[in-house]
């Protein structure tokens, strides 16, 4: 049932870093038996730099234009799952493509999560600041409205990876027994 609410589209994952984007979306990708990409990783490999390394040599306008470009491009072809990076769906052009032609799931998770997850690594160039912890606060606060216009939300939490991309896949599901909004193409 999940698949075939999908149709022909991109189910496309976006949220704020740390919640699970790339990792969730990998495995609902597996679940719904269709080929996953990572916009971040996308970029990474066209650019043949790592996103921080892009951010330093460029800084971030650069990266967005670039990440629009990918993104614009990887949204012509589906049915698969796209991971975004968690600033995409900022974007107003990437995110009315996202809306109208693909079906978006927000991984929403609480700043406590987040933040854990995060603070292991320091692959995010936002969050090279003087106080980390309230800059991913300051752009949940911003961002969580705009993340809420996307077709699904489930929460992200510190619970089996196979759990919330199982739940994903049930929401998914529920839309095609008409228990939400989102028309089947
Ligand atoms: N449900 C989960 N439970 C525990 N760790 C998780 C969960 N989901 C993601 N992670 C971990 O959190 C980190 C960030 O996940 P990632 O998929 O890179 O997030 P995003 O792409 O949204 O930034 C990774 O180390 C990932 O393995
Ligand atoms: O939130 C953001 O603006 C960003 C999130 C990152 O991706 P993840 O959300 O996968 O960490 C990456 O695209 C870049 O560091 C910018
Ligand atoms: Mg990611």
């Amino acid at each position: 049932m999940a698949r075939r609410v999908l149709g022909q589209r991109n189910l496309v994952f976006v949220g704020l870093m740390g919640a699970g984007k790339s990792a969730i979306g990998r495995l609902v990708a597996q679940m719904l038996d269709i080929p996953f990409v990572d916009s971040d990783h996308e970029i990474e490999r066209v650019s043949r730099m790592s996103i921080p390394e892009l951010f330093e040599a460029y800084g971030e306008p650069e990266f967005r234009a670039l990440e629009g470009r990918v993104i614009k491009r990887l949204l012509k072809t589906g049915p698969r799952v796209l991971s975004t990076g968690g600033g995409a769906f900022m974007n107003d052009t990437i995110r009315t493509m996202v809306l109208n032609d693909g079906l978006s799931v927000w991984l929403k998770a609480d700043l406590d999560v987040l933040w854990a997850r995060v603070s292991k690594r320091d692959s995010r160039p936002l969050l090279k600041t003087a106080n980390p912890r309230q800059t991913l606060s300051d752009l949940l606060d911003k961002r969580y409205p705009v993340y809420a216009k996307a077709d699904l939300t489930v929460w992200s939490r510190d619970e089996d990876k196979d759990i919330i991309a199982s739940e994903t896949v049930m929401a998914l599901a529920r839309l095609g027994r008409g228990q939400d909004t989102v028309p089947i193409p």
